[in-house]
């Protein structure tokens, strides 16, 4: 069986979990990066050794260390190493250069989103969602926007960036962008081969921090992401406009009935199994856990539209072209476009929508008032950023919040000026250093 760090397992999963061909490439990158540190000398399927990093391995210097008996010319292994990384280095450079045309393809489509992506020929805002792997922000982008992302309870389910529109209560049309999730210490081959894809993060109007707040190491996990933010340069100013989504509130809400029932039980001998299910209830007062909301407003989806999905999603680079940008968007964007925000009338602002808007107006100056409580309760150690973040509390699954949600994230894009670019260097690539890492001595 093949043996894997925890580096190792992670970009295995991004492989595999890898459907576009624009992930399939930073993967691969990725892969390779990780590899290429740890060429290990391996008995290929006829017997002969070689260096490589899949087969029978044993780790060995190059000058052919542990090879004795069993026909290993020493010195003969240099060569082999030579080639191998030559090899790598070969297939990095081919990967980097249909990296980069998915990059210079996507800035082209973001310029034009932003200059006149919305229906009626304006900017069209895009609202990343970002948040540690698991937290639901595939469920959530798709009941925002009435679609239907994949979505599953495990880690790294999205590994390809997708967009799906999502009109406000307003009437304003956005983009809402699902992205990889993230983890704490994020392997830098992983965020670096990932260029292409996190500059969509770095470039978006907003951000929405999706926290799962049933998590045990909710402050952990926040502070992961942020860091990674910081990592990938998104500017301080768009870190403090960010908003935060407590979701999975349903599971709080279950955890705190479960509570109740044994409280009101008095035969109950065991109080010890009703405080550990409940850490709201618990004695210090300092739980990680946000209090259930007693006023939650299960609010109907104000907006969003049918997205058609194609399963064809393999050749989105091949298929870009500069010249024409309604055929550069990959399969899944292009649902977008001929269903959503580049098709005039459809999709535009009913009075049920404003409505909505007001109702939520008032919700959220309620929960404004109280955030300050929260915020003692969820973030007591976490990082200061949390510190200040609005937040609402959702459920992608029960539909808790998403209209608050909407209301908040409207409200933040009229009221922010235009965000300094961030400070991701497009002119970025990995080093070219060719000898750097490998893990066999010379
Ligand atoms: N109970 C509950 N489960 C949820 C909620 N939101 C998402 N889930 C579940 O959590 C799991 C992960 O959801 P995803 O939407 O795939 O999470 P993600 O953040 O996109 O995960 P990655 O793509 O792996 O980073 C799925 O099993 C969802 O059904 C929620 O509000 N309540
Ligand atoms: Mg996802």
């Amino acid at each position: 069986k093949p043996v894997l760090d925890r580096v190792g397992l992670i970009i295995e999963i991004f492989h595999a979990h890898a459907q576009t061909k624009e992930a399939k490439l930073q993967a691969e990158l990725a892969a390779l990066m990780y590899k290429r540190t740890r060429l290990v000398r391996v008995r290929g399927p006829d017997g002969r050794y070689t260096f490589g990093t899949t087969g029978e391995a044993e780790v060995v210097s190059a000058r052919g260390r542990g090879s004795g008996g069993r026909g290993f010319i020493s010195g003969a292994g240099e060569t082999e190493l030579q080639l191998q990384r030559r090899r790598i280095l070969d297939r990095r450079n081919h990967l980097l250069s249909q990296i980069e045309d998915v990059c210079r393809t996507r800035a082209l489509q973001r310029a034009a989103r932003k200059r006149h992506g919305g229906s009626n020929g304006q900017g069209l805002a895009t609202v990343a969602v970002v948040g540690y792997t698991n937290a639901g922000k595939s469920t959530l982008v798709s009941a925002l926007s009435d679609s239907d992302l994949y979505s599953d309870d495990r880690l790294f389910a999205t590994v390809d960036p997708r967009l799906r529109s999502a009109v406000l209560p307003s009437g304003k049309k956005v983009l809402l962008s699902d992205t990889v999730g993230f983890i704490s210490d994020l392997p830098v081959q992983l965020v670096e081969a990932f260029h292409a894809t996190l500059e969509e993060v770095v470039e978006a109007d907003l951000l929405v921090h999706v926290l799962d707040s049933s998590a045990p190491n909710l402050d952990e996990q926040r502070s992961a992401v942020l860091q990674v933010l910081e990592q990938i340069g998104v500017s301080g100013e768009k870190l403090n406009n960010m908003i935060e989504v407590w979701n999975k509130i349903d599971l709080q809400e279950e955890e705190m009935h479960a509570d109740e029932y044994l409280d009101d039980d008095e035969d109950h001998e065991d109080d010890v199994v009703a405080s550990e299910l409940s850490p709201v209830a618990g004695d210090d007062g300092a739980s990680s856990f946000p209090e259930a909301e007693e006023d939650d407003v299960a609010s109907e989806l104000s907006a969003g539209e049918s997205v058609e999905h194609s399963d064809d999603y393999n050749d989105t680079v091949s298929e870009l072209s500069i010249g024409n940008l309604e055929e550069t968007m990959d399969d899944d964007q292009q649902g977008d476009i001929s269903d959503g925000w580049l098709s005039s009338g459809d999709g535009q602002m009913t009075v049920d929508d404003q409505g909505g808007s007001s109702m939520g107006w008032k919700i959220l100056n309620d929960r404004q008032s109280e955030s300050s409580e929260d915020f003692r309760m969820i973030g007591k150690d976490s990082h200061s950023q949390a510190q200040h973040v609005p937040h609402v509390k959702t459920s992608a699954v029960t539909g808790v919040g998403l209209q608050e949600l909407l209301v908040l994230i409207d409200e933040k894009l009229k009221t922010q000026k235009v965000l300094e670019r961030g400070s991701f260097d497009r002119k970025w690539r990995p080093p070219r250093t060719d000898d750097a890492g490998i893990a066999v001595e010379q």
